[in-house]
């Protein structure tokens, strides 16, 4: 697998008009297809591995908040990064999911060729899944090297997207307080 790709490396640098042969790229192409493999790993993951039933009986019926979880992710247009933050929060009923799980499942879909929108709706419905939330609520904002790096250059826009589940669509007071507490702090 990963020689296969590194053949597919070798010839894109090659038909760039490089020398794959020369010292500086001799193991380029072994090198970049084990890179590619590793922001792409996510396709190898599942949710139920990945939460390893992590997931804990609690009266804790409040609004709960992981902000600023960094995500790495490629688009799908371009493969290349758009890079930037994930806020997620849930409202649980009897159940809440280890706090690292929600890095996890963040990582599990970003680390895919992905666009954003889906993104954050993936991310909202595996921990509306996993969690059996009254409700969940994620916001990526994020930075797309299609924008910057080529394209229409634009080096300061973001793209801000979110998705409500639950009582975060129903409620407007549900939704305003999950951006109040995602907005201070930072
Ligand atoms: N909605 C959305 N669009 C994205 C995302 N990532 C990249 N794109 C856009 O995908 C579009 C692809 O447009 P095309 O016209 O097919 O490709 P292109 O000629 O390379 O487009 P330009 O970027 O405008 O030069 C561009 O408008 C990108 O900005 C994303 O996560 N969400
Ligand atoms: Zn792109």
């Amino acid at each position: 697998m990963t020689d296969d790709l590194a053949g597919h490396y070798r010839a894109i640098i090659n038909g760039l008009g490089e020398n794959c042969d020369r010292e500086g790229l001799q193991n380029t192409p072994q090198r970049a297809a084990k890179a590619m493999q590793f922001l792409t790993r996510g396709y190898q993951q599942n949710l139920n591995e990945l939460v390893n039933n992590a997931v804990f009986e609690s009266a804790m019926d409040e609004m709960v908040v992981i902000q600023d979880i960094e995500l790495y992710s490629m688009c799908e247009h371009h493969v290349l990064p758009f890079i930037g933050k994930c806020h997620i929060a849930y409202l649980p009923q009897g159940k809440v999911l280890g706090l690292s799980k929600f890095a996890r499942i963040v990582d599990m879909y970003a680390r895919r060729l992905q666009i954003q929108e889906n993104l954050t709706r993936q991310i909202a419905e595996a921990v509306e899944s996993v969690t059996n939330a009254k409700g969940v609520a994620v916001v990526i904002e994020a930075q797309h090297m299609c924008m910057m790096m080529r394209g229409v250059e634009k080096q300061n826009s973001k793209m801000k997207t979110s998705m409500m589940l639950g009582q975060f669509r129903k409620s407007q007071a549900t939704r305003l307080e999950f951006f109040n507490l995602i907005s201070t702090n930072r």
